[in-house]
């Protein structure tokens, strides 16, 4: 049986990326009828029924699905800012690193544009963020710097990029892989990456092996699925004091005797991120009172 993966589905067509090859596939009727969506990411076997056209046969057990956008076996995301221009915001970048920790994937923060800022500021934010234990990669989609590293990163791996508009996510995608040729700048809200195309993502490949999608819907919504008391585990900085706090339930606001407060106080943790914590906190209860 010969497998493959989705990379991309359009017009009932499943694309399937085998050994270099893109074969266009039909679902057996068996998998319609049980109402299975097969998404791209998803690893299958199928046969040929022409040189490039055949029939999935069997869809492989998922390793993991991200919701938005629709994709299965996705290993890791990489979080994407741009250190200025737009400037750096540690209260946006928190938010993306909750969202990404929901989706228990792996996460890389990526902070592109060091072309444009000074090294000493990009140097702080990147060690606040590796102290908390994530992976930090610094880089200049312009100038070609750090690409080699992230492209090292990709290999293997399905990988997303989120981050907010302007980061630089595109340009950073045609400096690792110079054949995508992904609009960039203004042009790529208009062309392109319209609202039809957002939907449905593709896997792009990266030579070598490994693929990137092309369209990173992450949504902030999200965190109306948050319960109070469970923030703070998208938090691995908070997560690792708070049993030191003297309450079990405590929520590190206004409770007596919190050991997380105590670790800000002895520059443990960083304000700002005590910051972001309690202003997701105030978002999830203002969206509770709502019901
Ligand atoms: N100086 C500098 N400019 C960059 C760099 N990377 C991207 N840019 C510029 O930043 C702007 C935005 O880049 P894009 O790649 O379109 O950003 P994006 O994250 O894909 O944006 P959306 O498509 O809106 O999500 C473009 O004008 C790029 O030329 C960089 O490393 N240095
Ligand atoms: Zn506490």
């Amino acid at each position: 049986m010969l497998k493959g993966i989705v990379v991309k589905a359009y017009n009932s067509y499943y694309y399937i990326q085998s050994g270099g090859k893109i074969i266009a596939c039909n679902l057996r009727g068996r998998f319609k009828k049980e109402r299975f969506s097969l998404l791209v990411g998803d690893e299958v076997t199928y046969t040929l029924t022409g040189p490039d056209k055949g029939v999935i046969e069997e869809i492989r057990p998922r390793r993991s699905m991200l919701k938005r956008p629709m994709v299965a076996n996705v290993d890791q995301v990489v979080l994407t800012f741009a250190a200025v221009n737009p400037n750096i915001n540690t209260a946006l970048v928190d938010k993306f690193l909750v969202i990404a920790e929901l989706s228990e994937l792996e996460i890389v923060l990526c902070i592109n544009k060091i072309d444009l800022s000074d090294t000493d500021s990009v140097a702080k934010l990147a060690e606040l963020y590796e102290q908390i234990g994530y992976k930090v990669l610094t880089v200049s989609a312009k100038q070609g710097l750090g690409i080699h590293a992230l492209r090292l990163l990709l290999f293997d791996k399905i990988t997303v990029f989120a981050g907010p508009s302007g980061a630089g996510k595109s340009t950073i995608l045609n400096a690792i892989q110079p054949g995508l040729e992904l609009m960039t700048g203004e042009v790529s809200h208009k062309i392109g990456r319209g609202k039809h195309t957002t939907r449905f993502a593709e896997l792009l490949p990266v030579t070598g092996g490994g693929f990137v999608v092309d369209t990173p819907g992450f949504s902030f919504t999200e965190f109306n699925d948050i319960e109070e008391a469970h923030l703070m585990d998208y938090f691995p900085d908070i997560a690792r004091i708070a049993p030191t706090c003297k309450f079990s339930t405590c929520l590190h606001y206004k409770e007596p005797q919190c050991g997380v407060k105590q670790a800000i106080a002895s520059g443990l943790i960083s304000q700002a991120r005590y910051q972001s914590y309690l202003e997701i906190l105030t978002e999830i209860r203002e969206s509770k009172k709502g019901y």
